[in-house]
């Protein structure tokens, strides 16, 4: 019975029987939308209707999991900017309309509190579940530096980072519509628990300019690949510095890297942020550019406009 689905299909089935006629195929649909949901159903039952003997198909789809999408910010390499960006994509995707949540699963240094100014706010728990917290930006939060203490989370191992996880992705995230998860860097505990457990709509992938984070950019995008997540896209992080005093231009980490590296790979190119004092400044205290009309904010408002066409799409 399952030599009749076809191979792109075969990694989202996870069970097959056959019983007096009647196929029953569960499968995952989990991050879906509506109508590739039901695209997947329609191919499930007419391939496998086509089977000798086959008399009824029943298929059934897991998408109760994640009803709203997933979108993963990652990242090769650490320190590029990936949880910045996060954190200016949440609040420049709420200014769209967006109601967002934003999951903190960089286990290895959680800024997202800091980012978003609810740094020393614990979530309350409710029945079973974590209720977000309310940013002052409009977005929501859940962050592993809620759950622990800073730097203890670090010798977790694989169940331990999956359960975590779970708490916050499945946490009580009221009429929030979309989630931004800020990954760890790389391709680790994290990331496999969050492919397995709630397959993300997407992955922005964050890189500088530099060759070195570009390579390790391509591993993260390989795994998601894998995986069958979407890329929305390639952002250039840190791309170019204006002094503030002489007015020089200039390019710490190179030029145009990951515009090119996007091309090479096949990718959406999203754009370029600036290396600029006043994103660093601004996001440290809490107060990403995303949210304002800025020069910088705006910015992070196109890449924004980009991730919710992405959205958009996946729901029509
Ligand atoms: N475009 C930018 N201009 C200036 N500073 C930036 C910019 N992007 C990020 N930074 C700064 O660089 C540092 C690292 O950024 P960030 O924490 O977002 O990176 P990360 O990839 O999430 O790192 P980590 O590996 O710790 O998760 C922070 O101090 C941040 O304020």
């Amino acid at each position: 019975m399952r030599q009749a689905i076809p191979a792109e299909l075969s990694d989202l089935v996870r069970s097959v029987k056959f019983d007096g006629g009647v196929a029953t195929i569960i499968a995952d649909a989990g991050g879906m939308g509506r109508s590739a949901a039901a695209q997947l159903q329609r191919e499930l039952e007419q391939d496998v209707g086509a089977v000798e003997g086959v008399e009824e198909v029943r298929v059934a789809l897991m998408a109760d999991k994640p009803s709203r999408p997933i979108i993963v910010v990652g990242s090769g390499k650490g320190g590029v900017g990936k949880s910045t960006l996060t954190a200016n994509l949440a609040v420049a995707l709420a200014k769209l309309g967006h109601k967002v949540g934003v999951v903190d699963a960089d286990i290895y240094g959680p800024s997202q509190p800091t980012l978003l100014d609810v740094q020393g706010e614990r979530p309350r728990a409710e029945g079973q579940k974590l209720v977000a917290t309310d940013s002052p930006h409009g977005v929501k939060v859940l962050s592993m530096g809620q759950l622990v203490e800073p730097g203890r989370a670090i010798a977790w191992r694989g169940p331990m980072v999956g359960n975590a996880l779970s708490q916050l992705v499945d946490g009580d995230w009221g009429d929030t519509d979309l989630l931004l998860v800020d990954l760890p860097p790389g391709t680790g505990d994290v990331q496999l628990s969050m492919l397995k457990n709630n397959k993300p709509s997407g992955a922005v992938v964050v890189s500088t300019p530099q060759d070195l984070a570009l390579i390790d950019a391509t591993r993260a995008i390989d795994l998601f690949r894998q995986a069958k997540v979407p890329i929305v896209g390639l952002v250039e992080n840190m791309a170019g510095y204006l002094c503030p005093h002489c007015g020089e231009a200039s390019d710490p980490f190179g030029q145009g890297g990951a515009r090119k590296a996007a091309e090479e790979l096949d990718l959406p190119f999203l754009g370029q942020v600036p290396l600029a004092m006043e994103i660093r400044a601004a996001s440290d205290a809490g107060d990403p550019p995303g949210a304002g009309d800025s020069e910088h904010g705006q910015h992070f408002v196109a890449l924004a406009a980009q991730v919710s066409a992405f959205v958009k799409a996946g729901k029509s």
